[in-house]
């Protein structure tokens, strides 16, 4: 007999509520305010977003800054009350004629046309409905011309929520004081006589169960458990209404199984049997006239109460059957805040409740969007009797009325955000109960019944105005209230006692509240503080970053310097290279040119004697006897001047290679010294470099740094309780090795950087050091090879002169012999022997002295190789600045040329050499080092020439009988 509310199939399906947004033009108020329009909605319908403006902007920054909100539908100004019904109320009339539960609520601020909507203009005209009538108007026209052939009864009830106070507007009396009209929330399955699984709340179902009910409301009730434990349907009789969906008929099954099938009940409120529109209207009407109305600063007639007005149909289902369907048609209250509305007192106090009420809907829709685990229904009357049409079994529309002036954008963007939050409430629509026709039947004839004995008793009997049945059960009614009022006082001291301890608790907590907000301002101002040390920390540690990134930019310099002087090295090694391949080479060409010119001017000299040996021949034939005395004389004065001046010669080529060897030895010292200064500086720089670059205690440096950092921090820190202290502790230790470790792995990173691009340098540096070893080999190797030449040029000058006395000793011997010129000259065999030893001694003078040259230059080239080491060792550009630097090897060489400026006729040894590099390998007509040499008086030969006499050998084969050797003077 029960029939299921399910679905056919079985499967509840789940449907978002409907959302739209009805936006109407400005009013009156606004237009005077010159608020300008600041929603953008379409003049009818077409659109589902509505876009706002709340930043004052135009143009495209406005549609930029604007925001917009996605509802299901959107009417603008030019939406007339038609279109808002066919779209938003019919298709749910449509269901609600089907069986299901149905609901529509509007929600805006005041006088945005919540009530315009929903009731418009409820009046008739000629029996009809004029073009401005609500929803309410037409759903009750629209149901009475879609019934009009079908089997049904129509009930309607009409409630205002106000001041969390409900009202049954339907009532002839409006006085409510007396307990017994007080209109009442319960659960409707309490009629399940507590078996339903209601466990939410415990409280509910003790009310429930305890609750007594108006005689009229019991007796239905108590029918009804009847059929229940009968598995049969009821109805909920007339004088007690289910706001929501009648489920409270349901089987004991279904209830047992579903709590969201529990519908909400009102207790004492009425619900009307209609059977036309009008009689619906009139109903409307005697409601709206017990409204709640006010004159507020935004609305003349501002309805300052939530209202439900319910029609509840009973429709033929199948034969007997009934099928029970509820259409609720919400207005509630405006949504504004108490400020804006210049609500004062009464209105404030009005507005108080009507935002606690709403802000419960709020968090409701809140949580039924974020599909929260806990919905809060109970937190106010309002949301208790909106809980089947919110995320329950009904069918629901909302409708948010928001005005498009720029005043109310606040309250128009807080609308709109309840809309698009509620497009998410899921609810699941079933299809009502159903009840048989005869209990239909009868309920409606107990009703009628007892409204006839109610009419009676007041006709007959004066002062009594019900039934003997009516009374007794209203005197029930009064004990059960009694008790219950017992049981409520009981409950009250209980509550009283918790609360008071509650509130000795809350003391409690307030105290321990203040205490941790004094802690935690502590705790802020320490944070506070420590951020500042963080900011200083971070700043010093920028300081440390740019500090590093000068070392990196000297480091580069030096670098630079380095590549610089790698440069120098290469350019002075070309030049060097150079020097051995071309300037070493023409040198050497011009020394064998000057060699060869030299032995060319002896041949010319050798080719020209034999001419004047003929004349020679000629005039020692003519002139033999003449000159037989000037030939005594003169081989006299020869033998008188080679004897004076050979020694003297000698003596000063001796001095002079003295002079020489000690030139040569206090350049090999200063070299030495320079050397072994050029080394230690090598090896000092060596040292630093391994020792000191890049390791001058930075990390001593950083560490102090973090170490003096970490003091402050902590002593900040000792005043934060003991936790903090401990956890900064170890935060700040595991900063401190972290930043240690990032800074000594920064540093080493950069050393090893360092060292990296160094190691090329640092093989370069040490290739140079080679350089100077073997500029210091060549050095000894030098003087060692000096050495040994000029002792045997000097031992065979000794010899000469030893062989030259001897000679001389010998000649004068011979002179004192008296003996004939020609028969000396032809005997003197031996002068001519000496001569040409002489003349052998000379040539390995020459050669001595070519070999000193070679020498020379090869101590020339290996100066300028240690030179140049040297230089690049210690660097070309501070050797110009550089004053406290050791005297170089150029000051040494000028030292020897100022000597040899005191010395003029001496052979500049070492500036020779120099001066070849410099500047005369670059001009090979300038005197050469050789050529300069050649007139040396190193070169006695020359010089004997140059006084005026000139030796000559010949073959006095047959042109003299016995001669050997002539000397003669040539003129
Ligand atoms: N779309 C509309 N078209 C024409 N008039 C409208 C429209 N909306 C509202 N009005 C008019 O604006 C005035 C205020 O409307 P209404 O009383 O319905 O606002 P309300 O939102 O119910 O306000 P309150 O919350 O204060 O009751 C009424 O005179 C109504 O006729």
């Amino acid at each position: 007999m029960v029939a299921s509310s399910r679905e056919s199939n079985g499967a509840v399906e789940e449907l978002n509520i409907t959302v739209a947004v009805r936006c109407r033009g400005r009013n009156e108020r606004e237009i005077k305010a010159k608020s300008s329009v600041v929603v953008s909605v379409p003049d009818v319908t077409g659109s589902n977003e509505v876009s706002i403006n709340t930043t004052g902007d135009v143009g495209i920054a406005a549609q930029i800054n604007s925001k917009t909100y996605t509802v299901d539908e959107v009417f603008g100004p030019s939406a007339n009350q038609s279109l808002i019904f066919h779209k938003i109320a019919e298709p749910l009339f449509a269901d609600f004629i089907k069986g299901y539960n149905c609901t529509v609520l509007v929600y805006g601020m005041t006088s945005t046309g919540k009530t315009y909507t929903m009731t418009g203009d409820e009046k008739l005209y000629d029996g009809e409905l004029s073009e401005s009538a609500g929803i309410i108007p037409r759903v009750l026209f629209k149901l009475f011309e879609s019934l009009e052939n079908e089997d049904y009864v129509v009930k309607c009830s009409f409630v205002e929520l106000y001041n969390e106070e409900l009202k049954d507007l339907l009532s002839d009396s409006q006085d409510f004081s007396s307990s017994a009209r007080k209109l009442r929330i319960f659960d409707s399955s309490t009629l399940n006589g507590g078996t339903t699984s209601m466990s939410n709340n415990s409280s509910r179902k003790s009310s429930r169960n305890n609750s007594p009910r108006s005689s009229s409301e019991l007796s239905t009730a108590t029918f009804m458990r009847k059929r229940w434990k009968n598995n049969m349907p009821t109805s909920n009789g007339s004088a007690g209404s289910s706001v929501s969906n009648g489920n409270s008929n349901k089987s004991q099954s279904l209830q047992g199984s579903q709590d969201q099938n529990a519908g909400i009940y009102i207790q004492n409120l009425q619900d009307f049997h209609i059977t036309t529109a009008k009689e619906g209207i009139k109903l409307l009407q005697k409601g709206l006239k017990h409204r709640q109305v006010a004159t507020t600063k935004m609305n003349d007639f501002s309805s300052r109460s939530h209202t439900i007005f319910t029609i509840t149909l009973y429709k033929e289902y199948h034969g007997e059957l009934f099928r029970v369907s509820k259409m609720n048609l919400v207005d509630l209250a405006g949504s504004e805040n108490i400020s804006r509305s210049g609500a004062q007192h009464q209105r404030a106090k009005e507005a108080g409740s009507i935002n606690q009420s709403l802000l419960t809907l709020g968090r409701v829709i809140n949580s039924l969007a974020d599909k929260s685990l806990h919905v809060p229904f109970r937190e106010s009357k309002l949301t208790r009797l909106l809980q089947d049409s919110l995320g329950g079994n009904t069918k629901t529309a909302l409708i948010a009325t928001i005005s498009p002036a720029k005043i109310n954008s606040e309250e128009t963007c807080s609308t709109l955000q309840y809309a698009a939050k509620a497009k998410n409430i899921k609810n699941k629509p079933q299809l009502g109960s159903v009840i048989m026709k005869d209990i239909l039947v009868k309920s409606i004839t107990a009703e009628l019944a007892k409204i006839k004995a109610d009419l009676l008793s007041t006709k007959t009997r004066e002062g009594i105005y019900m039934s003997q049945d009516n009374y007794k059960e209203l005197t029930n009614d009064l004990d059960s209230y009694r008790t219950e009022v017992q049981e409520y006082k009981r409950a009250i001291e209980t509550l009283t006692s918790q609360n008071t301890l509650l509130l000795k608790d809350k003391k409690a907590s307030n105290e321990v509240n203040d205490l941790q907000r004094i802690k935690l301002q502590n705790m802020k101002d320490s944070i506070s503080e420590l951020h500042a040390r963080i900011d200083r920390q971070n700043r010093r540690e920028q300081n440390l970053v740019n500090m590093a990134s000068t070392l990196r930019t000297t480091l580069n310099t030096m670098q630079t310097i380095l590549s610089e002087r790698e440069k120098k090295e290469k350019d002075l090694k070309e030049n060097i290279n150079r020097l051995i391949a071309s300037d070493f080479a023409q040198v050497r060409e011009m020394i064998d040119k000057n060699f060869q010119e030299i032995q060319n001017n002896i041949k010319l000299e050798s080719a020209g004697i034999q001419p004047n040996i003929d004349s020679i021949k000629e005039e020692i034939r003519m002139l033999l006897e003449t000159a037989q005395e000037h030939t005594d004389e003169v081989y006299k004065d020869c033998v008188e001047k080679v004897s004076g001046e050979l020694p003297a010669l000698y003596e000063a080529a001796s001095e002079r290679i003295t002079e020489v060897e000690a030139m040569v030895g206090k350049c090999y010292r200063d070299l030495s010294e320079n050397l072994s200064d050029a080394s230690e500086e090598y090896n000092n720089f060596k040292q630093y470099l391994n020792d000191h670059f890049f390791k001058n205690n930075h990390e001593e440096l950083l560490a102090s740094h973090v170490d003096r950092t970490y003091h402050h921090i902590q002593a900040s820190g000792e005043d934060l309780f003991q936790k903090f202290k401990e956890m900064m502790d170890n935060y700040l230790e595991n900063n401190k090795h972290l930043m240690l470790n990032s800074l000594r792995t920064a540093t080493c990173d950069v050393i090893e950087k360092e060292m990296q691009l160094f190691e090329p340098q640092k093989d370069k540096w040490e290739s140079s050091f080679k350089y100077i070893n073997n500029c210091d080999a060549l050095n000894i190797a030098l003087q060692k090879d000096i050495k040994s030449p000029l002792s045997d040029f000097r031992s065979t000058l000794q010899t000469s002169r030893n062989m030259i006395e001897q000679a001389m000793t010998k000649v004068k011997k011979r002179m004192s012999d008296h003996e004939s010129p020609r028969s000396a000259l032809s005997k003197n065999q031996t002068f001519n022997q000496e001569f040409s030893g002489l003349l052998n001694k000379e040539n390995q003078l020459q050669e001595g002295l070519k070999k000193s040259l070679q020498f020379t230059d090869a101590y020339g080239s290996a100066l300028d190789q240690l030179q140049a080491s040297i230089s690049s060792a210690v660097g070309d550009d501070d050797h110009a600045t550089d004053k406290s630097r050791p005297e170089n090897i150029d000051g040494v060489l000028r030292r020897i040329d100022e000597q040899n400026v005191l010395y003029p006729d001496r052979s500049p040894l070492k500036s020779t050499s120099f001066r070849v590099n410099k500047s005369e390998r670059s001009s090979p007509n300038k005197s050469s080092p050789i050529k300069a040499n050649s007139h040396s008086p190193c070169k006695p030969q020359l010089s004997l020439a140059r006084s005026g006499y000139k030796r000559s050998y010949t073959d006095l084969d047959g042109t003299l009988d016995d001669s050997s050797t002539k000397v003669t003077r040539h003129h």
